[in-house]
């Protein structure tokens, strides 16, 4: 039997009627599509901004921080904001104000969107981030669970798995599901590099860019970023994954060993890493007879400093400093309907069981 101090005590303990709650909305499916970022400006303190937050990332470079740090806020940082802010400069969109990966990013969650409401209505909610920078990550999946997202489909826009790119932005969405008092229900999308879909959407790029020249390129050099060798012998499978996309590309266009071929760019700092590197290799090409050569860059999802400046300016210069004639960049998939197409089927396959499949 209760004394009648506890009596008191249960009495005074709050009760919560339903009309206390907070108003729980509507439970969705979040489409979330995440690509590198982009620093918001091209002076000095956004470059730096950006760079910090990127070269600090252990993924992307995982020497001791007691090493590294020190090179990179003393030496590096006070270097590299200039060169890369004056190539960011050369590529900018005045117009928006910010860079083409942004720009480009944009346009294709724009039709990426259109495409799954247009199948699923209401039910999904489609929206992009980026690792560094704007918008975060966990700025986004915060607007998508305030949302009422219950589940969360994470799409690192990238085709090939690499630690550096995939990895840290699945890392980067587990952390942020930890601020999540109602943590949603999520899933990761696995590399699309073998697709049929996204095999197709790159072989008609090419095949609509060489229906648009006089005469064929000798070669076409397929471009992907590099990594250090050393991430490859502990383990990442990037570089099998880019030379499986360029077999595959080869087959479906029906070309000759001698038509294509794979290269690595945008090396950074003393160590080795996969190559051949593009850089070089445009040379030897031109040296060795090929005066027409067409480069695209399969690793890309979207044009960026990478390719806009790196291949079509540097490795351009480079190709025709060694007597090349006519070098053609074929661009990124970009938002080309194809590359969209191929995009939302992945994203179909991987909402089995969440949604019924609509492609
Ligand atoms: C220093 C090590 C780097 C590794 C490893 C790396 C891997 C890697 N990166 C991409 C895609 C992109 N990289 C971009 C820019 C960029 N990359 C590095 C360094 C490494 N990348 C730097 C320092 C920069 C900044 C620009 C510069 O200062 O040179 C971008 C473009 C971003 C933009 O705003 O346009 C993309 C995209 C992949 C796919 C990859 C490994 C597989
Ligand atoms: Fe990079
Ligand atoms: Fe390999």
């Amino acid at each position: 039997m209760l004394d009648s101090s506890s009596t008191v005590k249960a009495m005074a303990r709050p009760t919560h009627a339903a009309t206390d709650h907070p108003e729980v909305a509507k439970p969705k499916i979040g489409i979330l599509l995440a690509n590198l970022g982009t620093p918001d400006n091209y002076d000095y303190w956004s470059m730096r901004r950006y760079l910090n937050e990127f070269l600090s990332d252990r993924r992307v470079i995982d020497y001791s921080p007691w090493i590294w740090q020190p090179l990179l806020q003393l030496i590096i940082l006070s270097k590299r904001p200039f060169s890369s802010g004056a190539a960011y400069k050369s590529i900018w969109n005045e117009e928006d104000g910010e860079s083409p990966l942004m720009t480009i990013t944009k346009a294709q969650t724009k039709k990426v969107k259109e495409v799954m409401t247009k199948r699923h209505g209401d039910e999904v909610m489609v929206d992009f981030c980026m690792r560094y920078g704007n918008p975060s990550t966990r700025s986004k999946v915060a607007a998508m669970t305030a949302a009422g997202c219950r589940k969360i489909l994470f799409f690192p826009l990238y085709p090939h798995y690499a630690g550096a790119t995939s990895a840290t932005a699945n890392d980067e969405f587990f952390r942020s599901l930890t601020y999540e008092k109602w943590q949603p229900t999520t899933r990761t999308v696995d590399p699309y590099f073998d697709r049929p879909d996204y095999i197709e959407a790159l072989a008609q790029s090419i095949e609509k860019a060489y229906a648009g020249m006089v005469t064929k390129p000798d070669i076409l050099v397929c471009s992907y970023h590099g990594v250090p060798i050393r991430y490859l012998m502990e383990g990442d499978p990037y570089h099998c994954q880019c030379q499986k996309t360029t077999r595959l590309l080869k087959e479906r266009l029906g070309w000759a060993d001698t038509e294509i071929t794979t290269t690595f760019q945008s090396k950074f700092g003393p160590e080795e890493w996969l190559q051949p590197y593009t850089v070089e290799e445009v040379a030897r090409l031109a040296e060795a007879g090929k005066k027409n050569i067409a480069v695209c860059a399969p690793a890309f999802s979207a044009d960026c400093i990478e390719t806009l400046e790196e291949i079509n300016e540097e490795i351009k210069e480079s190709f025709e400093e060694a007597g090349g004639e006519q070098f053609t960049y074929i661009p990124c998939l970009n938002d080309d309907d194809a590359h969209i197409t191929a995009l939302c089927n992945t994203i179909e396959d991987n909402l089995k069981g969440w949604i019924e499949p609509q492609n």
